[in-house]
């Protein structure tokens, strides 16, 4: 498989028509997607509910992209060998959530998949600090989680910075991602600050066009 191209692009499926879940994940795939971002939300971590599960395994065969799930729940480990099973290709889940994050690490990568760990945005940085040799992905929150649609907090961007600077001195291959009000006006500063992939569910699903969208979040030509 070819490597895929720094920004990716993750369409958050939460602002697509969750009637036609399916339809949407596979329409964003042909149109140039390089992951799915897949919200889980428990009504009681975030004051919003989603999806478990049984609608992940049911949205996997639409498509083979990479699924990241994000979990935004508490307690997390009852739920990693599910969202494993239903097909995740990285489960995420916040810092916040305790109680555990190591053993909770230890427990997604036994399942074979990526593991990655999300930032709120009033968690420092050094949160993180002692966990990076188990972590794929880092996720900054650019909103306080729970919705789509919130305006982007430009007061991340120094966090994404240290971010990026702690995970270059690792020497890994880890993923800085971002989420919350990401849009072509967004895409540049966190792409500057040290991000490597580009949640969005808005400017994508929002749009007629998710190609024209995608590529706008790239920094590409629109037409
Ligand atoms: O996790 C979340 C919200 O908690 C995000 O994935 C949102 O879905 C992003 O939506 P936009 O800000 O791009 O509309």
């Amino acid at each position: 498989m070819p490597a895929l191209t720094v920004p990716l692009i993750a369409p958050s499926i939460l602002s697509a028509d969750c009637a036609r879940f399916g339809e949407e994940i596979k329409a964003v795939d042909e149109q140039g997607a390089d992951w799915i971002h897949l919200d889980v939300m428990d009504g009681h971590f975030v004051p919003n509910m989603t999806f478990g599960p049984v609608i992940v395994k049911a949205l996997r065969p639409y498509s083979r992209l990479f699924f990241d799930v994000h979990l935004m729940i508490e307690p997390v480990d009852l739920f990693i060998e599910p969202f494993a099973k239903a097909g995740a290709d990285q489960i995420l889940f916040h810092i916040e959530a305790g109680p555990h994050a190591h053993r909770t690490l230890q427990t997604i990568k036994s399942f074979g998949i990526k593991a990655g760990i999300v930032l709120c945005p009033s968690t420092p940085a050094q949160a993180i600090s002692e966990i990076l040799d188990l972590v794929d992905t880092i996720l900054v929150m650019t909103v306080n989680p729970g919705f789509g649609g919130q305006q982007f907090l430009e007061s991340q961007l120094s966090k994404i910075n240290q971010i990026r600077n702690m995970v270059d001195a690792t020497g890994r291959d880890i993923r800085i991602s971002v989420d919350g009000g990401i849009t072509a006006k967004t895409a540049p500063l966190v792409i500057n600050a040290g991000a490597d992939v580009l949640v969005a569910g808005t400017s994508i699903y929002g749009q007629k066009d998710y190609r024209q969208a995608m590529n706008a979040l790239r920094g590409q030509d629109v037409k």
